[in-house]
């Protein structure tokens, strides 16, 4: 927990943590010597020695006072780490997220990073105020009043010796036992509450297919779960908790009887008994204390390792000589190999070389390796072999910033900001004119979106463009990449979903950026692919094919089976899948001459494509197969 703590609140903040923890540590010795310190009081007011008492006194006030300003301090510091956390956590954690390569953004990972920022955060700072000092205490306290215990008495200290293996194994059982059903506990909540927002969320769909809540299974399940994991953190606290109950009555009768043996004997004055067995009675206060805590200092744990993995988090090495952009615009692929596992390439010995201001169409089956190949562009991943060169350079010997400057990107999830439409649009080159702005927003079909709107360009758009259709995000995106004028535009295509009027504008602004910019299109619409000075035909990560679509037909190969199967598909429907008849169609018949190379292997599970002759293979699939 504490290498965590260290990792967490990063080098600023080590010193500061290191003398928070030597206070606390401090805080908990001292504790225990006033625990002993009791002792020789004791002895010397039931011997009547009221000199020895008082000078005794003195001494234990002395220890108390210590304790109590070690207390103060590692308090103070403790929720001085806790502010500090609180102020500069965020910005750390910007900081390195945003060094982290573009290919670590899943959303699994953002997911977790958001979780981190916020109840992690929360953890750390409830470390430091709360949970570390019974913790820290719960093992130095009791470990100094054992010490104390076999200077003031060798015979009861060896005795309690023997029990604290047993103790200390009897609480580490039970509090790991109880932590983990605590944790299960506590994830069942989360889980039930993240259902009841899902449920809550759904209700347009939930209502549409008329369920109800008692036919919403997930959410059924896990308020079943919930209530389990509550009934079997019951059942196993519980024993665990009187387990260590005994193991403490135990140990105390042990060194009761040991005590009583030996004053039977005479070999220890029974004023010295009741003393020392008042300072073993303090010897398990502490260790309990630490036990209640256990659920919470698991799971703080948890998230401690959560946060502290996400500082672990490697960026790719960053160039810092800047390589020079001998072919501005140009893209190459040298022998490329890549994989996200290790020994399953995704792209396998891609060459490929894409000359400036050219269009290149990326196509192929789905799983075939085209978005990896413009993600390999961007530099979200390294290679694993060969060299990807934008403008003539390596990528990975072109600092971030100045691989950024080279490319646009139009994806096909479009993320707008939520502020106004002309801001989202300046995000493509914050410093261009209004003019410019104007200009690119006319390209891409924009301001058509603007005369619609109630407050023209000043029109909110909402958190992740919310007030937008989807065909209208990617005007904007297309906007965006028209104002920034990078001399590389990487689009993926994703206008299988847009609506006639939308694919003409992008379709339009395509043709615009093609005259500044070198243009790869993972491509879904036949007029692009047909427009490309260049097809790319991808089949399991090599390069099955490559010309233009002339070429490519004459070869007789893979793309001109796809063009001959577009040209029967001018007869087919989109059908139900399960549905028996070509009748009940859901798609004019050039919905699936849109996407010429979605999956053969894997069609969409909401529709298969069948011939209104009946005879469907399924090949054709759905436009909207990505
Ligand atoms: N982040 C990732 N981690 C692991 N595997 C991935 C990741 N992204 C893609 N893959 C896998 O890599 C392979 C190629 O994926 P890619 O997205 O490049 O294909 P694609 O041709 O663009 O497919 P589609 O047309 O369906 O989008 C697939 O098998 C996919 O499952």
């Amino acid at each position: 927990m504490i290498r965590h703590l260290a990792k967490i609140l990063g080098p600023a903040h080590r010193g500061a943590l290191r003398r928070y923890l030597a206070w606390l540590v401090g805080y908990a010795v001292l504790e225990g010597v006033a625990m002993a310190c009791l002792v020789p009081v004791l002895r010397a007011v039931f011997e009547g020695d009221t000199g020895r008492a008082l000078r005794m006194l003195a001494v234990l006030a002395a220890a108390v006072l210590a304790t109590c300003v070690a207390r103060y301090q590692q308090a103070m510091q403790g929720f001085r780490l806790a502010l500090a956390t609180l102020g500069t956590l965020h910005e750390r954690l910007g900081d390195h997220v945003v060094k982290l390569p573009l290919g670590w953004f899943t959303s699994e990972k953002v997911g977790r990073l958001s979780r981190s920022a916020t109840t992690g955060t929360f953890m750390v700072t409830n470390v430091f105020a709360h949970m570390l000092t019974p913790a820290v205490s719960g093992v130095v306290t009791p470990a100094t009043v054992l010490a104390a215990m076999l200077v003031l008495d060798w015979r009861l200290g060896l005795v309690l010796l023997v029990c604290a293996p047993l103790l200390y194994a009897t609480h580490r059982w039970s509090a790991s036992w109880i932590g983990r059903s605590e944790e299960q506990r506590d994830a069942a909540d989360a889980l039930a509450g993240s259902r009841v927002v899902e449920f809550a969320r759904n209700q347009r769909t939930l209502r549409a297919f008329g369920r109800g809540v008692e036919g919403y299974a997930p959410l059924e399940e896990a308020i079943e779960r919930r209530s389990r994991a509550g009934g079997r953190m019951l059942g196993e606290t519980m024993p665990r908790l009187l387990a260590n109950g005994l193991a403490v009555q135990l140990s105390f009768a042990a060194l009761v009887a040991a005590g009583v043996a030996l004053a039977l004997r005479d070999a220890i004055e029974p004023v010295a008994l009741v003393a020392l067995l008042a300072l073993a009675a303090r010897f398990v206060g502490p260790l309990s204390e630490a036990a209640g805590m256990s659920g919470m200092l698991r799971m703080a744990g948890n998230d401690l390792r959560r946060l502290a993995a996400l500082f672990d988090e490697r960026p790719l090495p960053e160039a810092t000589a800047k390589a020079p952009l001998e072919r501005p615009g140009e893209i190459a692929f040298e022998h490329v190999t890549f994989g996200y596992e290790e020994d399953a390439p995704v792209l396998r010995d891609v060459s490929l070389r894409v000359p400036p201001r050219t269009m290149t169409a990326v196509v192929g089956a789905s799983g075939s390796g085209k978005t990896t190949l413009t993600r390999l562009i961007t530099r979200f991943f390294d290679v694993d072999a060969g060299t990807v060169r934008v403008g003539g350079a390596d990528v990975r010997e072109l600092p971030t910033a100045r691989l950024m400057d080279q490319l646009s990107l139009v994806m096909q999830d479009v993320y707008l900001f939520d502020d106004t439409l002309e801001g989202n649009i300046r995000v493509g080159r914050p410093s261009a004119t209004d003019a410019e702005v104007r200009e690119a927003a006319r390209l891409a079909g924009v301001d058509e979106i603007v005369h619609r709107l109630p407050q023209g360009w000043r029109t909110p758009v909402g958190e992740g463009g919310a007030a937008l259709s989807g065909g209208e995000r990617q005007r904007v995106s297309v906007a965006r990449a028209v104002l920034k004028a990078a001399p590389v535009v990487l689009l993926d295509e994703a206008t299988a979903a847009l609506d006639p009027e939308n694919e003409r504008y992008v379709q339009e602004a395509l043709r615009t950026l093609m005259r500044t910019s070198t243009l790869v299109v993972i491509a879904h619409k036949l007029p692009t692919v047909v427009a490309a000075d260049q097809i790319v035909v991808l089949d399991e990560g090599r390069i099955a094919e490559r010309g233009t679509h002339e070429e490519l037909l004459a070869a007789g190969g893979r793309y001109s089976r796809f063009w001959e199967q577009r040209r029967r598909s001018r007869g087919w429907r989109l059908v139900g899948a399960g549905d028996p008849g070509p009748e009940s169609a859901a798609a004019p018949p050039d919905a699936a001459a849109s996407a010429p190379f979605a999956s053969s292997s894997a069609p969409g599970p909401a529709a298969a494509a069948a011939r209104s002759d009946g005879h469907g293979d399924g090949s054709g699939s759905t436009g909207a197969a990505r």
